[in-house]
């Protein structure tokens, strides 16, 4: 039952409407996830990825179905759920300090004043920030900023962290060691995360589930449970011939996936 459950999306659908015409984006969209899961949402460009995501973090109304965060369904952004978007550099206020940009969602939730230099210290200590909280986002590499921005969402201690392609914007050698990160740190802060990506590597890499979304309108076209060993390391993982049969397997759905829907009703007739 979705009580169980820190977060259920059940039969989720949301269309936009421009200028009279309709666009279905989301078509009963339905999954659980339990407390401390790292799950993984992945689709091609388009699919509707970070509209699922602004629906479950409600900042957008859903045009069926609802969102059940801790047994209450979404009707406004829930104060135990974090967002981390991917434009860090849009997220974070460049007129302020990193200190300040992480203590904005404190002051809003009303932590004592008293309380809030040690949970900015802790929280950038956690992304390896520390002592860095007098910079400005502008004085930071691109990457430091995504870690700043990570800091930010953990310091109120949310019990869920919604992530949209937060790596897309670093190069190559940051996004591994932010990934390695955000694992780490979920696991040891025992965080339940939603993370939403393109890539199909990160997904499989990162993920406990791999939830595959079809085409317009997006469905859940599958539900993968990544078996894999629970510690990952970016060669030892990807080395294992599991790895890469996930792999192929999420490969296969998004490649399906891209195809006129036309084209996807005559697969399933062959
Ligand atoms: N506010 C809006 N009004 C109208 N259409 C929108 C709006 N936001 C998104 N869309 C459309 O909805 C579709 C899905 O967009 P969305 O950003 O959710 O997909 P995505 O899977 O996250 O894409 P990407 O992987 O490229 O980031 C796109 O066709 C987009 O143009």
């Amino acid at each position: 039952m979705a009580e169980n459950h820190i977060l259920a999306v059940n039969e989720l659908g949301k269309a936009y409407v421009t200028n009279d015409t309709r666009a279905e984006i989301l078509d009963g969209v339905d999954f659980v996830v339990d407390t401390g899961e790292f799950v993984c949402v992945v689709g091609p460009s388009g699919s509707g990825k970070t509209t699922l995501l602004k629906c479950i973090a409600g900042l957008i109304p859903p045009s069926s179905g609802r969102v059940v965060f801790e047994g209450e369904t979404v009707t406004e952004p829930p104060a135990k759920l974090a967002v981390i978007f991917q434009d860090y550099s849009r997220s974070l206020l460049p007129w302020m300090t990193v200190e300040k940009n992480v203590e904005l969602p404190l002051h809003k939730a009303k932590f004592p004043k008293a309380e809030r230099p040690a949970i900015i210290a802790e929280a950038l200590a956690n992304v390896g920030l520390a002592g860095k909280g007098k910079l400005h986002p502008w004085e930071m590499s691109g990457g430091m900023q995504q870690r700043a921005a990570i800091a930010r969402g953990l310091a109120y201690q949310p019990d869920v962290l919604l992530m949209d392609e937060p790596f897309a914007a670093v190069d190559a050698q940051t996004r591994i060691e932010l990934e390695d990160l955000v694992l780490e740190m979920s696991r040891r802060l025992k965080m339940t995360v939603l993370f939403v990506t393109h890539d199909i590597d990160e997904a499989v890499y990162m993920g406990d589930r791999v939830i595959v979304l079809s085409g317009a309108p997006a469905k859940v076209a599958r539900d993968i449970a990544v078996d894999l060993p629970p510690e990952r390391h970016q060669l030892h993982t990807k080395n294992l011939p599991r790895y890469g049969e996930l792999r192929a397997e999420v490969f296969e759905l998004i490649q399906q996936a891209k195809r006129p829907v036309t084209q996807n009703v005559g697969v399933v007739r062959a």
